[in-house]
């Protein structure tokens, strides 16, 4: 039996947002937030930017483990990693903040944007308005919102705290029935996770099936399981330009130049 590691996720996520409502309040965090707002680096612009220069909009992740594949590098040191990555022409970073189960800090965010000028995305769990404050004060410039994890409420809620700070938003989706939750959302991103979150099953399928369904205004990134150019050339026959890829720069000795030949991106 394969456990509920999403379940088991969301549960240490309630724990961490209780825990850190006790050491600082929400007011603050919310403050910091604000200050930091004129700081944000446009995370939607900076795809549209890439896919209007007619290349691949790859958002290049920072991620140390993972649940389903365990330790991905050694030694792991975002500031690098990041600034390989904008030298090769990624057009953001996503960096996991998660410490339980993907090894990640708020830190390793801080250190790979302090590396270079792309816009970051705080890849984490987020379930509480707290998460998004926090995702604010660090120093993200955009947050992720899967519905697997969320009600309607929770995703409109969050959606409307992050754009007030500024915030960009991309929301995600696996099946025919959070897409249709998440089309009812302002943002235009709109991620389609090829992984199920449940099992780890990874099947590019999720997106081809699914991205007929996606609305020309949106801004469609399909994420997991893009390891070679098969992969890559599959979705662009589909009609799919921006990828979310970890794993497969993460075992690569030069995490930017495997962007690089896998997309034929420049910087
Ligand atoms: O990566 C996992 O094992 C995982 C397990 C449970 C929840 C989320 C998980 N990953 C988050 C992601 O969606 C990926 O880090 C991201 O899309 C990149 O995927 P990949 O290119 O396959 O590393």
């Amino acid at each position: 039996m394969i456990p509920d590691i999403l379940r088991r996720i969301v549960e240490v996520k309630y724990e961490e947002v209780t825990a850190g409502r006790a050491k600082r309040s929400l007011a603050s965090l919310r403050d910091e937030a604000e200050q930091r707002r004129g700081e944000r680096r446009g995370f939607e612009a900076a795809l549209r930017a890439k896919l209007a220069s007619g290349q691949a909009a790859v958002i290049a992740e920072v991620k140390k483990a993972s649940p389903s594949k365990g330790v991905l590098r050694e030694p792991f040191v975002p500031a690098e990693i990041a600034a390989s990555y904008a030298a090769h022409g990624a057009a953001c970073l996503s960096v996991l903040t998660d410490a339980q189960f993907f090894q990640g800090a708020t830190t390793y965010l801080q250190q790979a944007r302090a590396a270079c000028a792309l816009p970051v995305l705080r890849k984490d769990f987020m379930v509480d308005e707290y998460q998004v404050m926090e995702a604010g004060a660090m120093g993200a410039d955009c947050i992720l919102l899967i519905a697997a994890c969320l009600s309607d409420g929770q995703m409109t809620d969050l959606e409307t705290a992050a754009m007030a700070l500024g915030l960009d938003v991309l929301v995600e989706v696996h099946d025919a029935q959070e897409l249709a939750r998440a089309l009812r959302l302002r943002t235009p991103l709109l991620g389609i996770n090829n992984r199920d979150l449940r099992s780890f099953e990874v099947s590019l399928d999720v997106t081809l099936d699914l991205q007929r369904d996606v609305p020309a205004d949106r801004l469609l990134v399909t994420e997991s399981g893009i390891l070679g150019p098969a992969d890559v050339a599959r979705m662009r026959e589909a009609g799919v330009s921006s990828f979310l890829v970890g794993e497969a720069f993460m075992r690569a000795p030069q995490p930017g130049e495997a962007l690089a030949a896998l997309f034929g991106t420049s910087a």
